[in-house]
């Protein structure tokens, strides 16, 4: 038997998660830096967020995409029509521990899930991670704004109202990189991982292809004197914000480059990396959020359907590195790799989540890459 007291806290808890299985009566608005308004109702957390507004085609992943810290500081708008539907998986699902978008803009919200791996509605989630969600009905409206505007900063306000806040402004690598020297995976072979707000899913596909992954910090120097552990090759990972932020990492890889280190840079690592060997970055005018971004291999016919979610991209390329895979729909750089030494980077995503796993074989590359280098050391 309950006693009355946890009863009722039983009781509380469910009408408080109930009142999440739709979107409420409570407006709020998203408003763009340009004075363009958007009303919507509330199903998420109910207090203001100021940051970057961007938009994701893709027809899945919202879990993914929420907890993937690439997404700091930005609103996330899925074009998708129908988000929440199946519900929020349990955490060892999720891109890291925590929702890093700041908020989240819906055309249709779903709070009645239906999943065999959801353990609660979206709803419940996002207000439990204190980030706001509006169902605004038009996302193709806000969408088509965008892409004729650009990406703009923005805001969700219900009645206070904050100022707007330029996330590009921070160095949000240093916000989400673990504070720590992390170890994962047991192989012989040992990939320094720099976490710039690394997905998980990074490390598990490492880890899955025998590798021992040590996770450091974003300002780690891999060639620093005192490291006090081994390892074969350096991956770059993804990360949030403006690439030139991160000038510490893209100081130590220009080291690591010189020492002649394997080297592979995902999405923000792609970025740093081209910035570290002397190339150069741009803003696009509304980035690559989607799981069908078509790749053009270099020297090929062959395309690759990728997942990206990214705002910069590489313009200049540096000398001794060939352009290696291009974006099929705006000609934009998707890939490098150097002439001669084991170093390549990718602006989409080969660790997909969500997403096609077409592209993974870029693990593998990697790694005999790796044990190329190890075997021509020892
Ligand atoms: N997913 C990422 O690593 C994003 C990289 C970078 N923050 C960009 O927006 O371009």
């Amino acid at each position: 038997m309950l006693d009355v007291d946890t009863t009722n806290t039983l009781l509380n808890d469910v009408v408080e998660d109930a009142q999440v299985t739709q979107a409420t009566t409570r407006k709020g608005v998203l408003v763009l830096e340009d004075g363009m308004r958007f009303e919507g109702f509330s199903f998420g957390y109910e207090g203001p967020v100021a940051g970057e507004v961007v938009f994701c085609t893709g027809m899945v992943g919202y879990p993914e995409a929420l907890t993937d810290a690439s997404y700091t500081g930005q609103i996330l708008t899925m074009t998708y029509p129908i988000i929440g539907n199946y519900g929020v998986p349990d955490a060892s699902k999720w891109e890291d521990d925590r929702i890093h978008a700041a908020g989240l803009i819906v055309s249709n919200y779903v709070g009645t899930p239906s999943h065999v791996e959801s353990t609660m509605d979206l709803g419940t989630w996002l207000r439990r991670e204190q980030i706001p969600a509006l169902e605004i009905k038009d996302t193709r409206q806000l969408t088509q704004y965008i892409r004729k505007h650009g990406t703009m900063l923005a805001k969700i306000v219900f009645e206070e109202d904050i100022p707007f806040h330029d996330p590009d402004s921070e160095n949000l690598v240093a916000q989400v990189s673990t504070p720590e020297v992390r170890e994962f995976g047991s192989g012989e072979t040992t990939i320094a991982l720099i976490d710039c707000g690394a997905k998980r899913n990074i490390v598990r596909s490492l880890v899955a292809r025998g590798a021992r992954v040590v996770v450091v910090p974003w300002d780690y120097d891999l060639c620093a004197e005192d490291v006090p552990f081994e390892f074969d090759g350096i991956l770059v990972s993804n990360g949030p914000g403006n690439p030139k932020m991160a000038q510490k990492t893209i100081e130590n890889l220009r080291k690591a480059i010189e020492r002649e280190i394997p080297i592979m840079g995902i999405c923000l690592g792609h970025q740093l990396l081209a910035l570290a060997a002397g190339g150069d970055t741009y803003k696009l005018k509304f980035g690559h959020r989607s799981q069908n971004q078509p790749c053009l291999l270099a020297e090929s016919k062959r395309c690759y359907i990728t997942t990206q979610n990214h705002s910069f991209a590489v313009g200049t390329l540096p000398t001794d590195f060939s352009a290696w895979f291009t974006n099929a729909n705006d000609g934009s750089n998707e890939g490098l790799r150097h002439n001669y030494l084991p170093i390549f980077s990718v602006q989409f995503h080969p660790e997909s989540t969500p997403g096609p796993m077409d592209t993974e074989w870029l693990f593998d590359l990697f790694l005999e890459k790796v044990h190329e280098t190890k075997g021509a050391l020892i």
